[in-house]
């Protein structure tokens, strides 16, 4: 509360100025005559800077390059880092070519709005042959924002794309436009030689065919859109934890949205990673904002996801759904795996103190990520993986949690994950503050968030375990008739892997009161390429060999179907959860129920012992009765499509199958 001596003043315990007070008078400030008349204030050095332009140049401290030179400590003769860029900028010219102009596009590192880069140091145009007619589009500059970091594809986002905003814990709120969801129906694949033996078609196969050619018509519609474009997004990237089989990954886009999504979902390279990329395994052209041409064959709507995995490509048109992407390379994904005795998983997966690994199967929204994102256990991944010969290994590098009715009390640690750098889809938020209303439906209900995996405190870095111990299906069943947990023999896990069962609520569409199954083989038939058998077959052999002990888990309704029911709560189902990974539901006293003849524990640590079986649950018997036989008979003629496969050595399985289905 002093002043010291030369008349300035200090601040007391409350923060207020005061000065001495000389009796009488009123505050005095007398000024030290070592100081000059005009009051400067000596204590904060100048900048260096005669101008603004330099002041702001003196912000930014250069980035060692994205590739650092190799051999710098000696072992190799270091390529130039112009010469490195040169390759860089020339593969992705290659990537952007024009397949029957044969050029592709002159690209520009960095952003065409930044002053520094108006006279490009390196720019690089890929030329197969000489060109014949030089066009417009062959003397435009495209610029490539290659590998931004998240800070800058925020920059890019906020400033370039509308409805793009920093959320008030620092995620970046985006819009995905017209689509909300994936487009099932418009996801083509080419039927050549090779893949028509190969792959699935047919019924119930998600590969809709398309030729070779109309091909190379939208990969050459989204090529030229691409670069037309000012500017556009290249991330490499790769995906697979595994070393030995690790892809690499090439993502071209045109939003910022798009590269930070992927930035996130696949795994992210180090510089020293980046530096030997070479060429990708594998390459997105993401041309969403436009559409595809209603006149090409095929073409059933706006839509078109093209997958051709003789040339390793992926073509998007016509929807901005970023998820589009990442399911994309995971069909990608399903088809080299298994090529190499892989199997591929959609899956969850964690591993406990022990080491003890589950994998967490089902279906959009039954639960596995908010069920594999658990406090108590490492979390390998949440959504995509392998499992080899050594163990399991996540496809991913991120995790994309649904954040419809998202709470921080019961999902804590995807609430916190909610930060600078993720990417959150479609929610509604409040205008001034910025704060987010999970509850919020005006855009979707498909609401998500996508964030790296180390933003879940407990993550397994690297992704991968040793081989699971408990295979666990979750089904979330809006008839409310299948048990909250059951112990499954080899035969009953395979039958439900193949059946792949849960159910859709109709939700605020009127006139819609029953809920609606689906069946989706291997719990994600819209991603698998051959025939499901050869991945039930890979999972029965594994989980035999290892001893893993398959698990149905009800994440749906009790007490009545949706409508008269209520979803089980999330705080049973963990504990359910809890005793399968400790082993003590191993243990436990079973009993068998009707119909399905599952094995349905009569109690389990932290959970009302009388809603284990459903009948209890339900005020009218007769309605269970019904509902039952009716589910029971919707497994049975799924089932019927896979009744002439054959699985296991001598099909000595498929029998066993068969009769593990429901019985009436
Ligand atoms: N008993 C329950 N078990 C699991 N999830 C539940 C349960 N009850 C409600 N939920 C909610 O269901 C959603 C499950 O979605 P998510 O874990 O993202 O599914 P998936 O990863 O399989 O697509 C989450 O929003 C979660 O909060
Ligand atoms: C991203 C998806 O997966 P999930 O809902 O299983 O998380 C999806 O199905 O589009
Ligand atoms: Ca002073
Ligand atoms: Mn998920």
């Amino acid at each position: 509360m002093a002043a010291n001596g030369n008349g300035e003043v200090a601040m007391n315990g409350n923060g207020a100025a005061t000065a001495r007070k000389p009796k009488g008078l009123l505050p005095s400030i007398t000024t030290s005559d070592k100081h000059h008349d005009v009051c400067h204030d000596m204590s904060a050095p100048t900048v260096k800077a005669q101008t603004i332009d330099e002041l702001h140049s003196l912000q930014k401290k250069k980035s060692a390059p994205t590739t650092p030179i190799k051999g710098i400590q000696g072992t190799f003769a270091a390529l130039p880092e112009e010469e490195r860029q040169k390759q860089q900028l020339q593969s992705i010219s290659a990537s952007l070519a024009s397949l029957t102009r044969e050029t592709g596009p002159k690209v520009v590192r960095g952003d065409p709005a930044s002053k520094s880069q108006t006279s490009p140091r390196v720019h690089q145009q890929h030329v197969a042959e000489p060109a014949i007619s030089a066009s417009d589009s062959s003397l435009k500059f495209t610029h490539v924002l290659y590998n931004l970091s998240p800070a800058e594809l925020y920059e890019q986002a906020i400033h370039y794309e509308k409805g793009s905003f920093i959320t008030s814990t620092g995620a970046l709120a985006t819009l995905s436009g017209a689509k909300t969801g994936r487009a099932p129906r418009d996801k083509r694949v080419v039927k050549d030689d090779v893949t028509g033996e190969e792959l699935w078609w047919g019924k119930g196969s998600p590969n809709i065919e398309m030729d070779e050619h109309t091909f190379m018509v939208n990969r050459e519609r989204a090529v030229d859109y691409l670069n037309s474009l000012d500017k556009v997004f290249v991330n490499d990237q790769f995906l697979n934890w595994d070393p030995e089989n690790r892809i690499k990954v090439r993502i071209v886009s045109a939003r910022a949205y798009h590269s930070l999504f992927m930035h996130n979902m696949c795994i992210r390279p180090t510089p020293e990673e980046l530096e030997d990329f070479g060429t990708p395994d594998f390459t997105i052209y993401n041309a969403g904002q436009f559409p595809c041409n209603r006149y090409t064959h095929y073409m059933t709507s706006s839509t078109s996801i093209d997958l051709n995995l003789a040339r390793r490509e992926m073509v998007i048109l016509g929807t901005q759904y970023a998820g589009e992407m990442k399911k994309g390379l995971f069909s990608v994904m399903h088809y080299l795996m298994p090529k190499r005795r892989i199997l591929s998983l959609h899956s969850g997966c964690n591993m406990g103190k022990d080491g003890d690994v589950a994998l967490f199967f089902g279906l959009s929204g039954t639960g596995k990520t908010t069920l594999s994102t658990d406090p108590n256990r490492y979390l390998i991944g949440d959504d995509e993986h392998c499992w080899t010969e050594t163990g399991v290994s996540n496809i991913e590098g991120g995790c994309y949690a649904k954040c419809i009715d998202l709470s921080r009390e019961k999902e804590p640690e995807i609430w916190n994950a909610i930060k600078f750098g993720t990417v959150l889809e479609n929610v509604v938020f409040e205008e001034h503050t910025r704060e987010v209303d999970y509850a919020d439906k005006s855009v979707t209900e498909n609401t998500r968030a996508s964030y790296p995996i180390e933003y879940i405190p407990n993550a397994k870095i690297p992704c991968v375990g040793p081989h699971p111990k408990n295979v666990i299906l979750l089904a979330c069943d809006a008839f409310g008739v299948l048990p909250p947990v059951s112990k499954l023999n080899l035969a009953q896990t395979m039958y439900h892997f193949i059946s792949g069962y849960t159910a859709l609520v109709a939700g605020t569409e009127e006139g819609v009161k029953e809920p609606r199954a689906t069946f989706s083989a291997c719990f994600g038939a819209a991603f698998i390429m051959m025939h499901p058998t050869k991945y039930a077959a890979m999972l029965a052999e594994k989980m035999q060999k290892h001893g893993a002990t398959g698990w149905l888990v009800n994440t749906g309704w009790s007490g009545g179907s949706y409508g008269s029911g209520s979803r089980i709560k999330l705080a049973y189902t963990r504990k359910i959860i809890d005793a399968i990974h400790s082993g003590s539901l191993l243990k436990a006293e079973y009993k068998k129920t009707k119909v399905f003849g599952l094995e349905i524990p009569t109690e389990v640590e932290g959970v009302p012992s009388e809603i284990l079986d459903p009948v209890n649950t339900w005020s009218n018997k007769l309605g269970y009765e019904d509902t039952l036989m009716k589910l029971a008979g919707l497994f049975k003629n799924n089932f019927e499509t896979f009744t002439d496969h054959k699985i296991g050595k001598d099909n000595e399985l498929t029998e066993e199958i068969l009769a593990a289905g429901p019985n009436f």
